[in-house]
């Protein structure tokens, strides 16, 4: 099986899926059973038949037996809302700082907004979805981070695997709102990549997904370069003192070294506005994006 059959690099929208499934059997039956961690990113939300598309495929996986967490960002969606309220959008290393009207509005976007659409998208397929913010069960247990700087942005202390679990197993898709809780309740602003990563590591993942605007990692963004196929931990933290990744590619890194770091098999970062990325990338050897893995001797010649 390789990537040509697939037509990677020109437009998917008419991909046989019957064909793929046939194709892919080895790795239905291979993750069948296996947890998997996918982040939708806020900046492929803007194209409606990708969102259909992307929610279509977390569906078919969950028919295949594999079962399907979805956290979801919507970084340009806030910035928009902050905007129409006057109030300027800022980062530091990728992180928004987040003051006491931005929290809210935060929420708003986040929980309101962005995880409905989600969840009644999945639900008009057929499916069942439940949408959750880290304070629904007290999923996401958070404190202040140190750097006061960004303000309300949580440090993740607990996740409570149960209620995810006992979602899971219902039969039910988790759909997840990167907002944490502290114990007295506040509210705080987590980075969705940040939230995925950490999901994972307590669910003990089979994998974790982020779909993103870029083919994966680049070696250089600044010059359009070209994707690499493969890295280790010390292969990203080579690119990041080379300052070669940036702004919101940072906290998609950094999550993935640390869930690599406590065992999880794989990470994947991957083009979200490729029709059916998800499922090209899970069910080919090669895959259309990036993979992330602990250490050079693992995985090289396939994706798996
Ligand atoms: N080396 C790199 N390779 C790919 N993307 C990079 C790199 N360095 C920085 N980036 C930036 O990271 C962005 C993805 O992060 P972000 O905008 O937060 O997306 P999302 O909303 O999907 O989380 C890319 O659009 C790109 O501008
Ligand atoms: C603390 C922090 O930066 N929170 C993010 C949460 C949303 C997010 O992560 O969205 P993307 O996946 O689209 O980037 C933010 O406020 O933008």
């Amino acid at each position: 099986m390789n990537n040509n059959h697939f037509n990677i690099g020109q437009s998917t929208n008419n991909l046989n899926r019957v064909q793929i499934l046939s194709e892919a059997l080895p790795y239905i039956q291979k993750f069948a059973g296996s947890t998997i961690v996918i982040k939708y990113g806020g900046s492929i939300m803007t194209n409606n038949k990708l969102k259909e598309s992307i929610v279509n495929d977390i569906i078919l996986l969950s028919h295949v037996g594999i079962k399907p967490i979805l956290i979801h960002g919507g970084g340009p969606e806030i910035n928009s809302w902050l905007d129409k309220l006057n109030i300027k959008s800022k980062f530091k290393n990728g992180i928004r700082i987040t003051d006491s009207n931005t929290i809210e509005i935060v929420e708003m976007v986040l929980a309101g907004k962005i995880n409905k659409e989600i969840v009644s998208l999945i639900n008009k397929q057929g499916s069942y979805a439940v949408g959750l913010t880290g304070k629904d069960g007290k999923l996401i247990q958070c404190e202040n981070e140190e750097d006061i700087e960004i303000g309300f942005v949580g440090k993740i202390k607990h996740i409570n695997t149960n209620i995810i679990k006992t979602i899971i197993n219902a039969g039910y898709i988790p759909v997840i709102a990167s907002i944490g809780a502290d114990l007295d309740g506040k509210s705080y602003n987590i980075n969705a990549d940040t939230v995925a990563g950490e999901i994972a590591i307590s669910i003990n993942a089979e994998k974790l997904i982020l779909l993103t605007n870029t083919a994966g990692i680049l070696n250089d963004i600044n010059n359009n370069d070209t994707l690499i196929r493969q890295l280790n931990i010390e292969d990203i933290k080579s690119l990041i003192t080379e300052r070669k990744i940036s702004g919101g590619m940072i906290p998609k890194v950094n999550c993935c070294i640390r869930a690599l770091a406590k065992g999880l098999p794989a990470a994947h970062i991957i083009d979200g506005r490729v029709f059916h990325a998800l499922l090209l990338e899970i069910f080919t050897d090669q895959g259309i994006g990036s993979m992330l893995v602990n250490s050079s001797n693992q995985c090289i010649n396939s994706k798996h």
